[in-house]
Formats: C-alpha cells, structure tokens, sequence
C-alpha cells in the first residue's frame, strides 16, 4: 500500500508536484498517467526517498522510506533501467545489489530465471537490447521479494513484444497480491495494462478512479443497437427520452443504458440482433477530463496521435 497526504514538490519557481492526495491498493496494478513533465518521475522519487518533499508526506505500507528497517525487501523499482555498469554481468550486478543489501545470494537466480535472463546471466549488461535492460532492472526490483513495486515508464521504447511480456508480468506480480504502481504517458498501454489509475496533469490530481470508470465519466456511452424491427423501436426510444442516432445497420442511443433499452424492446415485442455499449476510450476521456488545459491538450493530442497513428509502411 502507499498512501501519498498533500504531497508536493518546488523546485525553484517550478511546482513539479502540487498537493497530490491518493492511495495505491495491493492486488492490482495501478497506473500513474499523466503527460511528459506533469510530475510523475518526481513522485515516484519522493515515494522512494531519493527526493524529500517541499510539503506533505508519502508513505509505504504505513512508513516513510527512511524508516523501512529493509528497503529493498518492502519496495522494488525500476526507474531508468540503463543505470548498470555496462561491464558487469547480469548476474555480477544483481550480486552485486543482493550483498550491499544483505539478501541472500540464491536469490540472484531466482530472479534472473523469473524474468527470463538466465541464458545470458554472464554476458555484459552494457551488450543488452533496451528490453533485456528492462528485464534486468525488473530483477534487481524483484532481489528482495518487496510486497511494493514502483516502474518508471516501462515500456517506453521497447518493440511489442517487450511491451506485452511487461504488462503480463506486471498482470502476474498484481495476482502474487503486491502493490504495483506504474508510470506511463502512453494513455492506450495504461488502458490495457491498470486496473486502476492515478491521473495527473502540471503535478496535480486530476482523477483516481478505475480505469473503467474514468472513461465512464469522461466520455460519453453509447449503446449501437440492431432489430428487424428498427423504426418502432426507434419510436419508442425516443418517446422515453433517450437520444437516437441512424448507424450504418441500426441505431446508435444515448442518454439510456443497454438494461432499459432491452426492457424498453422487450414491451415493444422488438426482436434485437445486436445490443452492444460503445465505449469511449482513454484518450478521449483524457482530453475531455484536461480539455480546459490547453497546454496539457496540445500535448495529449500530439501523444494520442503518435500512440494510434498506424506505422508507416
Ligand atoms: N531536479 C529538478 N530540478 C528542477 N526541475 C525539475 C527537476 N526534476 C523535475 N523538474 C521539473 O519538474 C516537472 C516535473 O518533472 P517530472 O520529471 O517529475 O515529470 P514526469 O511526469 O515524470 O515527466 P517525464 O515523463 O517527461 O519524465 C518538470 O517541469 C521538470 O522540468
């Protein structure tokens, strides 16, 4: 669990982090989204004691970091994955950690094993792919076996192969029932990846909801409808007040949920080949929860579009 109280961040004239209040829960994960510069690294510095905060606290399972008796046996992370000496081995620099932390040694291979690296252990870790580099830090943050578990942009430049062995593995580390908290500007990965998510924008909260329910609010549902008998139903929607748009094969409605437009063709003896709820994605929910911010707007707009553009061939 880490629960964050007001807390903020000044650096000279620059609030990086401003009054932030939220908690992240054991059992899932927990993404942290939030545009370039909006005050997510400097968070996750404070959560980890590496940064003190200007006002308010954060702490870890019920402790600030400085009290934790075992650091690195309460919380893990990976915040810039190229920090190794690029001369050691894998398996030299996880030793390397694992006795400067007094942790037993047998858990070098454990780790190393659980993230897929054991064939190339004794290769240097300056030789490594940026995802065999990721891999390699997800294994010093797993060295203690630590309930709390805090990743810096992930999957940040890693092909899709990366991407999807870090969101199994993060899926894997929520089920084992540790906290994982994870950083992101990629709004459609954190879509797939959290259950939950910590929104921010210029170091303020923005929303902490589900995922889930953060689209909810922020975009609005729709529910596509087919029947045989389309204009009756049509007629009857309407006569209940909810909004009622021409799609390409049947009906888009809004401003009613599927339950009362089943209820509603079921008295109208309509037959209904399709009764399916639209959703809004994580982007527009984005856009429409910052829309007021047009700084935040321009930049989310320009990442939506690099995150859906299709690749050029
Ligand atoms: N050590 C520092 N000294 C001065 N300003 C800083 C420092 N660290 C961060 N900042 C500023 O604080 C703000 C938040 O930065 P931070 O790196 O936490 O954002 P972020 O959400 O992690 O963005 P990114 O994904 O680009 O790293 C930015 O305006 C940044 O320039």
């Amino acid at each position: 669990m880490i629960e964050a109280q007001g807390l903020t961040k000044r650096y000279g004239k620059t609030l990086a982090v401003d009054d932030l209040t939220f908690s992240v829960t054991p059992g899932r994960v927990t993404g942290f989204l939030g545009p370039n510069g909006a005050g997510k690294s400097t968070t996750m510095r404070m959560i980890l004691g590496l940064d003190n905060p200007t006002s308010g606290q954060v702490r870890i399972g019920g402790k600030r970091y400085s009290e934790l008796h075992h650091p690195l046996r309460t919380v893990g992370a990976l915040l810039d994955a190229k920090w190794v000496h690029p001369n050691r081995s894998a398996r030299a620099h996880l030793t390397w950690m694992a006795r400067s932390n007094k942790l037993p040694l047998r858990r070098v291979d454990e780790v190393l094993d659980l993230v897929g690296l054991s064939s190339v252990a004794g290769k240097r870790a300056g030789g490594f792919s940026l995802g065999m580099s990721q891999r390699l830090g997800i294994a010093g943050a797993l060295l203690g076996d630590p309930e709390v578990l805090l990743f810096d942009e992930p999957v940040n430049g890693l092909d899709p192969e990366g991407i999807l062995w870090i969101r199994k593995f993060m899926h894997r580390l929520a089920d084992e029932g540790r906290t994982v908290f994870v950083s992101s500007h990629l709004l459609s990965e954190m879509a797939l990846t959290a259950s939950e998510l910590v929104v921010i924008g210029k170091g303020k909260l923005i929303s902490q909801s589900s995922t889930e329910e953060f689209v909810a609010r922020a975009t609005d549902s729709t529910v596509k409808v087919r029947s045989p008998q389309l204009e009756a139903l049509r007629e009857a929607l309407e006569r209940a007040s909810a909004q009622v748009e021409p799609a390409e094969d049947g009906l888009v409605v809004s401003g009613m949920d599927s339950a009362k437009i089943g209820e509603i063709a079921m008295q109208q003896g309509a037959v209904l080949h399709e009764l399916s709820p639209q959703r809004g994605s994580l982007e527009q929910a984005f856009m429409q929860i910052t829309g007021d911010s047009v700084e935040y707007h321009a930049d989310l707009e320009a990442e939506a579009r690099d995150v859906l553009a299709p690749t050029a061939p």
